[in-house]
């Protein structure tokens, strides 16, 4: 039996012009298949229109047919689709129900009515396939995000699906997680069909039986594996198979920042550390949990209550830590992973021009080349925009600032290549200081200026070559 078969499909969304177009397209039992495409192509709205998710949670107009080993999934409900395929979506706080990591882990397999051994049994082991067995009695809001993103995976192995469907799995994963979760999903491949939604192509590459490119709603290339050296990918502004080795002449800028930082939950130090920014990109990498948001946060000044802060946080040789939360707002500005949270506006336009009005900062002329620059449609309402543009929107608004120091949380997730290049080249063009977290490292191999590595808390220089070297 076939796992998937599409006939037809056409999927639009009210008030957007987008529209996805399958003619048909079939998945075998036991296949693995990486989809690519720019980001807005359509890879999400593909893999919902597996799950269910389309037609039955989000409002869309659809023709044409979707079957799920042989099930129709119009005519089912998401519950149903979901005792044989998992999905994983991109988003991991919308796919946490429960206080502990355990709990959440429980919880599909209860609703499943497995017996209370064989939950145990399967907790046990899933743990250890995606490397949590350590944060079983963690409360879930507590978690770093890329450890959410782990908990998650397990919490939809535990129940034995027979297909995955993963959109953008290691998208806020560190290089070693995203090794690990990798080869994971490559040794779960032989139990069950899969399909991935990835920027990082040639690491998923490894392993997959064909790949399927997107662009605008359409099916563009459908190939094995083997054929894959007939695509270019950067000419489709996906991320290249192997980096060119010349990255951009790295700066020295002169010190904007210098700052002594420790923050504690009362009982734990999540981070201790100096750190000195100058002026062009900074990259900080380092493992989920190791403390880079919390960093960030600490200067930005807007850490969750029950954590404290200690030190001194001088720009341009002023102390900003005793400021109001306003004023160090005209200084830094903060770039939160959860980017949904921020938005408050009808349209994209408003939106990225809200923090700089705030500021009395604006400038029509600015915003125009931003919406310009990263592809964005200022009519639309933010909210119902793909991953990928949501992020591209709350980083405008940031850069339509123009304060002196920028800290990103993960700016170039779910980005693919080309909207990446277009971050790291509008970077470099900003007279300003930037603090970028990642786990991208062709985005830090082609853009940072210099590296650091956060290490238990700790952060240390590195080489941007050291960052590529296992890449
Ligand atoms: N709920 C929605 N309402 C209206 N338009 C939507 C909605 N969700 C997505 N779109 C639009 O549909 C198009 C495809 O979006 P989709 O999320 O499928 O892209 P994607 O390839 O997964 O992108 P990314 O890599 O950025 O996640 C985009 O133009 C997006 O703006
Ligand atoms: N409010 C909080 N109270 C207690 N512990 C917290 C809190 N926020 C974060 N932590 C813990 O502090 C550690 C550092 O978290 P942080 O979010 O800074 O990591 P990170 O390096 O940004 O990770 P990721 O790459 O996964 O985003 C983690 O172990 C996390 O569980």
């Amino acid at each position: 039996m076939n796992f998937l078969e599409i006939k037809g499909l056409r999927v639009f969304y009210p008030e957007s012009s987008y529209s996805l177009n399958v003619d048909s397209l079939e998945v075998k039992e036991g296949e693995t298949i990486l989809i690519a495409g720019k980001s807005g192509s359509g890879k999400s709205t593909l893999l919902n229109s597996i799950n269910g998710v389309i037609p039955h949670e989000i409002e869309v107009e659809e023709e044409g047919e979707v079957k799920v080993f042989g099930i129709n999934v119009r005519n089912s409900t998401i519950q149903q689709i979901a005792r044989f395929v998992g999905t994983l979506l991109q988003d991991p706080d919308s796919q946490i129900f429960n206080y502990y990591v355990i709990e959440e882990l429980a919880f599909g397999a209860e609703n499943l009515n497995i017996p209370r051994e064989e939950i145990l049994y399967r907790i046990n082991k899933v743990s250890q396939i995606v490397g949590i067995s350590h944060l079983l009695n963690k409360e879930t809001f507590r978690l770093s995000g890329g450890e959410k993103q782990r908990v998650v995976l397990g919490s939809i192995l535990i129940m034995n699906p027979k297909a995955l469907i993963l959109d953008e799995p290691t998208s806020s994963i560190d290089l070693k997680g995203t090794k690990e979760i990798l080869t994971t999903l490559r040794g779960l491949k032989e139990k069950m069909s899969m399909i991935i939604a990835e920027h990082k192509i040639n690491k998923v590459l490894e392993f997959v039986d064909r790949i399927i490119i997107l662009d605008k709603g359409k099916i563009i290339y459908d190939i094995k594996r083997d054929h894959v050296k007939e695509v270019d990918f950067e000419d489709l502004g996906l991320e290249p198979l192997r980096p060119s080795p010349l990255p951009k002449k790295r700066r020295d800028g002169e010190v904007i920042l210098e700052a002594k930082v420790k923050v504690t939950d009362g009982n734990r130090t999540i981070v201790d550390t100096e750190i000195v920014l100058r002026k062009g990109i900074s990259a900080l990498i380092g493992d989920n949990g190791s403390g880079k948001s919390t960093l960030l946060k600490a200067l930005a000044g807007i850490l969750p209550i029950n954590l404290k802060f200690y030190g001194s946080i001088k720009v341009e040789g002023k102390e900003i830590s005793k400021l109001p939360v306003e004023k160090r707002g005209e200084i830094i500005a903060y770039l939160p992973q959860e980017i949904d949270l921020m938005f408050t506006k009808k349209t994209v336009k408003e939106e990225v021009s809200y923090p700089a009005k705030v500021r009395k900062k604006y400038d029509e002329r600015v915003i125009k080349e931003l919406l310009k620059r990263f592809n964005l449609p200022e009519d639309r309402d933010p909210f119902l925009l793909s991953v990928g543009q949501k992020r591209r929107v709350a980083i405008s608004s940031l850069l339509a600032t123009g304060v002196k120091v920028f800290l990103l949380d993960e700016p170039t997730t779910g980005q693919d290549w080309y909207n990446r290049k277009m971050l790291g080249e509008e970077l470099r063009s900003i007279d300003a200081t930037f603090l970028v977290v990642t786990h991208d490292p062709l985005f830090v191999y082609y853009y940072a200026d210099r590296v650091y590595k956060m290490v238990n808390g700790r952060v240390i220089p590195i080489s941007p070559e050291d960052v590529i070297k296992d890449w």
